[in-house]
């Protein structure tokens, strides 16, 4: 299948199942960043769909209204801001501007992030920095300031990081699995450091996700991808909004500090190279 059209349509995720009673998230404030696209952008619509009033945010502006345009139409309450997570000031105005706005905050999904394939070996310094930057400070930045305005306004709080399946690394992408490394043990971290404030922290390990996500990876890598776990085939966004659902809901109250993996069993089985697998490594 060609890489550009992987994604859910609009009309798909207004009308996808959910296994989640359709009030469970009915007076509850979610932040999902890198909403305007692919697992955040099904988070929105799930949570929304349930009751939720969603703020998605991102760098595109267009991105963010093209995404919350349909939702809106169907009388889903979500709104949009532009933000960069990489930069900590506007970090901090995006939380003051949202605790006023929503009136406060119940659950942040921290799913903006991603990387490009390349060998480790030619990353340049600034190619490892930027992976970085987008994933660990940008996810740190947002967790902390959810945090301090939830400790200091003495609220319960609940905080979900998207990372990736990083327990046997990852062939062309270290400088990714350097960083969810980052996020998983901080999230572990602060998990028991937070538990005072009532704040949860937990993480989802999406395998491979059909999502527009796709689109940074080479094609040849693409079409090899289903074949990284034994089921053999793709993850959906709305496999992952449901795991949002389940971890931002009361229905895991009694958890945090924990890694959630979705990924068909690949951790067990299979080998995926986001670029191009070297011959060296094909069977003979
Ligand atoms: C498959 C496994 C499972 C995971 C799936 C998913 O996550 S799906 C989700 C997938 N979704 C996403 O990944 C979406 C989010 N991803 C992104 O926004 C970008 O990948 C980003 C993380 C680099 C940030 O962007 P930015 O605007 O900050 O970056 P910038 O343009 O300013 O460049 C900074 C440095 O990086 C270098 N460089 C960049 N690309 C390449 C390349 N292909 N090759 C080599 N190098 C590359 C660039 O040359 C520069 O270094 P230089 O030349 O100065 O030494
Ligand atoms: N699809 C998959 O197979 C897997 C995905 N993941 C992770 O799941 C998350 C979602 O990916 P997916 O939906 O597939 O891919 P997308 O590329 O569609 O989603 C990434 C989103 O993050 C936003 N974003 C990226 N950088 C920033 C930034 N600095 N500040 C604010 N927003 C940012 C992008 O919007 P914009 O560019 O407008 O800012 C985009 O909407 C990512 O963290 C990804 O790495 C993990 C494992 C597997």
């Amino acid at each position: 299948m060609d890489k550009e059209s992987y994604g859910l349509s609009d009309k798909q995720l207004a009308e996808l199942d959910t296994v989640f009673a359709s009030d469970s998230f009915s007076g509850k404030r979610v932040v999902i960043s890198g909403g305007g696209s692919g697992i955040g952008k099904a988070a929105a619509w799930l949570l929304a769909r349930l009751g939720a009033k969603v703020l998605i945010c991102g760098r595109s502006y267009e991105k963010l209204m093209a995404a919350i345009k349909p939702m809106q139409e169907m009388g889903l309450d979500v709104g949009c801001k532009t933000l960069d997570i990489r930069n900590p000031e506007k970090v901090q105005t995006f939380f003051d501007e949202i605790m006023d706005e929503l009136g406060g905050l119940d659950v942040l999904i921290n799913n903006a992030g991603g990387q490009f394939p390349q060998p480790a070996i030619d990353f340049s310094p600034n190619g490892w920095r930027a992976v970085i930057d987008n994933n660990l400070n940008g996810t740190w930045f947002m967790m902390q300031a959810a945090a301090q305005r939830w400790r200091d306004a003495e609220k319960p709080g609940n905080i979900i990081n998207i990372v990736t399946v990083i327990d046997r690394g990852m062939p062309d992408i270290a400088h990714t699995c350097a960083a969810r490394a980052g996020v998983i043990y901080t999230s572990k971290t602060v998990a028991v450091e937070w538990a005072q404030y009532g704040i949860r922290v937990n993480c989802i390990a999406p395998g491979i996700i059909a999502s527009e996500g796709m689109r940074v990876y080479p094609q040849e890598a693409v079409d090899e991808f289903p074949r990284s776990n034994p089921m053999q085939r793709f993850g959906s966004s709305w496999d992952i909004a449901q795991a949002c659902a389940y971890l931002g809901g009361d229905a895991s109250q009694f958890m945090t500090g924990e890694v959630m993996t979705l990924d068909g069993g690949g951790r067990l089985w299979g080998e995926l190279w986001p670029y191009k697998k070297p011959d060296y490594f094909k069977p003979s």
